[in-house]
């Protein structure tokens, strides 16, 4: 697995959504590397983030939800390679971005005194204003009596005025008292903010001392910017003016100087921080606040050649991402209703996609439609053409859906529970044709289950998330007959395949933790039978089991004592054979 080609790699990723003026956090720092030509599935139970997910770098993120951190690289060569002409403008252009990163490139011998400059600004504000727990303090409280007054708002608005006028008084002057709280509450605030830049102010002992040092290092911060810069500077500039023009290459005139300019600054920036931009990593952070990085390689005097580190995280302009949604990473969802129009017929909506997305005529997309068709299985293909998807059975749809997704070849097929509303024979054949396809197409498969009995038959390695968090990856050999985590025995252990008979299934008792608070320590503690004292107070790290096997989890700590994983589950090797064939 390791010498495989890591095709899209994600880094400490946190997505939240915006609901009702609170915030959920709905994946808190996973980290995945999924390989090329793999067939990973993400597993656990409902709300533990699956969608959300693979949502994120799908590019089909709610509106209300946001990338909170973290990087989503895809390493796709067709997206990645980079060309940009080398006319006259170009040449003139990478001369001036030169020359003023040459000027700037001065500011970097002064970074430590402008950060001492920063910091002494920073300390004085801090000083005129509230501390950052007492304003965390004030937003908390604000916002809870804010939401108080929302819920009973709503519930009021549920009571039927003929019947209960006494709760509808009751909620009225509730409100008003919480309308009096708000309004005092945030009086309140405001004078003390009030109070404190006032004191400042009139502190002359403390603002003379202030002055005196910022005017010292203000001195030296002029003195060290005025040095020359070395001819190895000099050369790092020459590739990063060449690198910053690549980058904005993709975009039309207008908008390519706009970035041009935007890049510079933020290099401009980094430079007075003292970023060190020889190194790659923080060379990226520093583009990724403006666009996509690509990366210098070689030129020629006709063209500059580089590959763009595309990082999904950081995807700002929409033309972006449909270069990459539904033609590099399509998805299957569950109901194939969902992604079929009842009032257009199966053909039309296969060559629509094909040429929205492939330079051909209608003739050729429909041989091609009627090729797609073929391979996935839909027998007689000509006579069904031009049938509406009410004439198909649902499972005959589902594979319409996987023609439409294959389509434009995706270097990643995202499954979303693509089988759960087909009943069992059906969800074989179905999971058969998504690996058979796998190996003429060469798609990557993320599938998104609750179902570990589906997991064994579709995929290479599991990724088992709770709360948001992945808690075990592993082959699906290492998760299945060596599982380490509490959860993943949990879930194992409630697969009505393995029961024995005449006894009663296990089911995980309690739920989740609310995603709108933060966790502390191992966010499964609660419902964990095996829970330790530093379950409830310190999160656990990603212990390794093996090379490819991981888990979160303290009970991997050598300090931990031994404990017996649940005996339903105990030398379930010749069960899982026999139940699933692995
Ligand atoms: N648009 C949204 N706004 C607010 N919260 C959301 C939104 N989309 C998802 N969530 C929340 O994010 C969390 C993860 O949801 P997600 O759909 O990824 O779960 P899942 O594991 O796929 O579960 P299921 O199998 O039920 O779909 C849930 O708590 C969900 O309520």
């Amino acid at each position: 697995m390791e010498d495989r080609k890591v095709l899209l790699s994600v880094k400490d990723l946190i997505v939240k959504f915006h609901v009702r003026g609170r915030v959920l956090t709905a994946i808190r720092g996973v980290s995945l590397d999924i390989y090329e030509n793999e067939s990973i599935a993400i597993v656990g139970e409902s709300g533990s983030g699956k969608s959300v997910f693979t949502k994120t770098f799908a590019g089909m993120l709610d509106s209300n939800g946001f990338i909170d951190n973290g990087k989503i690289i895809f390493s796709d060569e067709e997206l990645s390679d980079t060309v940009v002409k080398l006319n006259d403008n170009a040449k003139k252009v990478i001369a001036e971005n030169k020359k003023k990163l040459d000027e700037y490139s001065r500011l970097e011998f002064g970074a430590d005194t402008y950060k001492a400059i920063l910091e002494l600004e920073s300390e004085k504000r801090r000083r005129a204003d509230l501390s950052k727990e007492e304003a965390e303090a004030y937003e908390k409280e604000l916002l809870e009596l804010k939401h108080e007054r929302t819920n009973t708002f709503n519930l009021k608005q549920t009571y039927d005025p003929s019947k209960e006028k006494d709760k509808i008084k009751e909620a009225g002057k509730k409100i008003s008292e919480l309308d009096t709280k708000i309004k005092a509450f945030e009086k309140e605030h405001e004078q003390k903010v009030k109070e404190r830049a006032n004191s400042l102010a009139h502190d002359t002992a403390y603002n003379q001392e202030f002055d005196r040092k910022m005017a010292e290092l203000k001195a030296k911060h002029a003195k060290e910017v005025s040095e020359a810069i070395s001819a190895e500077t000099e050369a790092r500039n020459e590739i990063l003016a060449k690198e910053v023009y690549l980058s904005v290459g993709r975009f039309g005139f207008r908008k390519r100087m706009k970035q041009n300019n935007a890049l510079l600054d933020a290099l401009k920036e980094a430079m007075k921080l003292g970023v060190d931009l020889s190194d790659e990593e923080q060379r990226n952070a520093v583009f990724d606040k403006v666009t996509f990085r690509v990366k210098y390689l070689d030129e020629n005097s006709e063209r500059l050649h580089g590959i763009c580190i595309l990082n999904l995280a950081n995807i700002r302009d929409g033309r972006d991402w449909s270069q990459i949604r539904g033609t590099k990473i399509a998805t299957v969802f569950q109901d194939p209703m969902t992604s079929l129009n009842p009032i257009i017929t199966i053909g039309k909506q296969i060559t629509s996609v094909i040429m929205k997305h492939q330079d051909c005529t209608e003739n050729e997309a429909r041989l091609r439609a009627l090729d797609l068709m073929d391979k996935v299985g839909i027998p007689n293909p000509e006579a069904r053409f031009d049938d509406y998807p009410f004439q198909y059975s649902g499972g005959m749809r589902q594979r319409i859906v996987i023609a439409i997704a294959l389509s434009c070849q995706p270097k990643i097929l995202i499954c979303d529970e693509p089988t759960t509303a087909l009943d069992v024979t059906i969800q074989a054949q179905i999971l058969k044709l998504l690996k058979d396809l796998q190996k003429e197409f060469n798609y990557t498969i993320v599938f998104i289950t609750h179902d570990l009995g589906v997991v064994a038959n579709i995929a290479d390695r599991v990724a088992v998330l709770y709360a948001g968090q992945i808690v075990e990856v592993g082959t699906v050999e290492e998760v299945f007959y060596d599982p380490r985590h509490p959860y993943t025995w949990a879930l194992l252990s409630s697969l009505p395949q393995l029961a024995e008979r005449n006894t009663t299934l296990y089911s995980i008792t309690g739920t989740p933790p609310s995603l709108y608070n933060s966790i502390v320590g191992d966010a499964f503690a609660p419902r964990n039978p095996y829970c330790m004292k530093i379950d409830t107070l310190e999160e656990p790290p990603m212990f390794k089991v093996t090379d490819t096997h991981y888990a979160k989890t303290w009970l991997l700590h050598p300090d931990a004592p031994k404990v017996e994983k649940p005996e339903g589950i105990q030398n379930i090797h010749e069960k899982l054979v026999k139940a699933f064939n692995i």
